[in-house]
């Protein structure tokens, strides 16, 4: 790890509290919406979206909007979202499918708070104290943008976070060292600042974490990106072929996002047995782009 990672490990791995009436005290005015991506969560978006609403707004009123981000959803997630009391926000069902990206910049541009916090919507067991200790972490120092969450990540696959392990960490080793010391660089809950993630590009599909920090990175430096322990977070997995295509967006990302990477290939090639059990080779295309900024400086 490059001396310059250990270097911001030490300087913005930062101490948050879960005590949500200290945190809204220390707002100022300041709102904060909470953003929702979701694809296919009918299981566990309305839990999530109660639990935020019921401990964050009504009881302690540290959140000034929830709103669920549906991602071209095929089953009940509209519906259990809004029945919970979240804004819906749909995006386009037409034209090229963004994915998380796109859902993501959606929920930035249809936020009216001056901080965000995006929340996966697959999370079991969900803990509002991820959302008042990621918005401790970055309204503690007025030079942040960007603060992530570390967790443990349990799973019975024998430990979460294999595309991070696999690919998102030795990827930032080579491509940017000093990103290095992020211990979850692809965790989905992140706390921002609205204005600066205005003006950034986000990467389509799954790139969008990894891209988001090189892009933080590139405008403002090291030191506007922070992290916060949230503790374990519990979520849905995929399988392995959807992490295959995961891994092709995530080096894609790096392609799109930092200068010396090489270009990106969004071709996936797999091998399978043929009716008569010869091996085939099939090339999948996983495209991802860029989707410029909703404001122009
Ligand atoms: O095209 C997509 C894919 C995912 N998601 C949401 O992004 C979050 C993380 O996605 P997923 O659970 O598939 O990723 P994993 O945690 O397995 O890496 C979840 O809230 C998904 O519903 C989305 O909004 N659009
Ligand atoms: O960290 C990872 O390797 C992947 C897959 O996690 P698991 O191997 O299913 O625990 O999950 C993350 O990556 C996605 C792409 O950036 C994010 O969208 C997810 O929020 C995050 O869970």
């Amino acid at each position: 790890m490059s001396s310059e990672a250990a270097a911001w490990f030490r300087r913005r791995t930062l101490p948050s509290t879960d005590d949500a009436a200290a945190v809204a005290a220390r707002l100022r005015g300041r709102q904060v919406s909470v953003v929702l991506p979701a694809r296919n969560e009918e299981s566990t978006i309305g839990q999530i979206v109660t639990t935020i609403r019921e401990q964050l707004v009504d009881e302690i009123p540290l959140v000034h909007e929830i709103i669920v981000v549906d991602s071209r959803s095929t089953d009940a997630t509209t519906i259990r979202a809004g029945s919970s009391g979240a804004i819906v926000h749909r995006v386009p069902r037409h034209g090229r499918d963004g994915g998380k990206g796109e859902a993501l910049q959606a929920g930035l541009s249809r936020m009216t708070g001056d901080v965000g916090v995006f929340l996966d919507s697959d999370v079991r067991a969900f803990d509002p104290a991820y959302v008042v200790r990621l918005v401790d972490a970055l309204i503690s120092d007025p030079s942040l943008v960007l603060v992530k969450a570390f967790y443990d990540r349990p799973s019975d696959q024998g430990g979460g976070g294999r595309v991070t392990e696999l690919v998102a960490r030795p990827l930032l080793r080579r491509l940017a060292p000093e990103l290095s010391a992020v211990v979850q660089p692809l965790a989905g809950e992140t706390a921002f600042v609205r204005g600066p993630m205005m003006r950034l590009p986000f990467v389509s599909g799954y790139g969008v974490e990894i891209g988001m920090l090189l892009q933080v990175l590139a405008a403002h430096g090291l030191d506007a990106i922070g992290q916060t322990d949230l503790g374990v977070r519990e979520h849905s997995h995929q399988d392995l072929a959807a992490l295959a295509r995961m891994a092709v967006q995530i080096q894609s990302a790096f392609a799109l996002c930092t200068d010396d990477a090489p270009e990106p290939d969004d071709t996936r090639v797999t091998f399978r047995r043929d009716g008569e059990g010869a091996m085939e080779m099939r090339r999948e295309r996983v495209p991802t782009w860029l989707l410029p900024p909703l404001t122009e400086d």
